[in-house]
């Protein structure tokens, strides 16, 4: 199937009902790998909004949820952009620490991510993410632990992910033909 987004042709890639026998498969080993150790999942807004949403429902274990936003600004001097986390009111100082990203691409995201929380001295950090990139990878992460699919280096669309800022509310995911 094809569908148009700001004049850019996407084809079908994945679709909700491969997504959500996936996701029951992560939520079975999350729950069984975290089971009495209350871990908060940290979704990096905004294309992990759909994801965590429905990864949530498979968690059965108690946990905690929230939404963190990466935003740069110029340091005082003006010489360094600084990255910070906003929207974070959890003190993750020996907490059990879950990121979650609707993709992992290049890793830059998840790089700063994981420098900014590691820096918050919790007891572990693991990575969740949907999709990854592993072509387009310029890091190795030890923490990345729960992959949904790994998939070719295409610019991809759709459950979150945005194209020009349009098409976040697709249920399937789309790959640019
Ligand atoms: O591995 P990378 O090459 O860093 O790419 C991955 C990041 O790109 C997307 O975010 P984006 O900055 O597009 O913001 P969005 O979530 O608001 O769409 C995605 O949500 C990841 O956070
Ligand atoms: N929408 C979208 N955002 C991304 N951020 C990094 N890679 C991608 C991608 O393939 N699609």
């Amino acid at each position: 199937m094809k569908i148009e987004i700001d004049h850019k042709d996407f084809e079908l890639m994945i679709t909700h009902e491969q997504v959500k026998k996936r996701l029951r498969l992560i939520g079975i080993q999350l729950n069984v790998v975290y089971e009495n150790r209350v871990p908060i999942f940290i979704g990096v807004l905004n294309g992990c909004f759909m994801f965590l949403a429905d990864l949530m429902k498979q968690i059965h274990i108690a946990s905690e949820v929230c939404f963190v936003k990466l935003a740069s600004y110029e340091g005082e001097n003006r010489r360094d952009e600084i990255i910070q986390l906003i929207g974070l009111n959890h003190d993750l100082k020996g907490r059990e620490v879950i990121i979650v990203e609707d993709i992992v691409d290049t890793g830059n995201t998840l790089r700063r991510m994981l420098d900014l929380v590691k820096a918050l001295e919790p007891a572990s950090v693991a990575i969740c993410t949907l999709l990854l990139k592993p072509d387009a990878l310029a890091y190795q992460f030890e923490e990345l632990a729960y992959v949904g699919f790994e998939i070719e280096n295409q610019f991809v669309v759709g459950y979150g992910l945005d194209y020009n800022g349009l098409g976040r509310n697709l249920k399937d995911i789309y790959r640019a033909v």
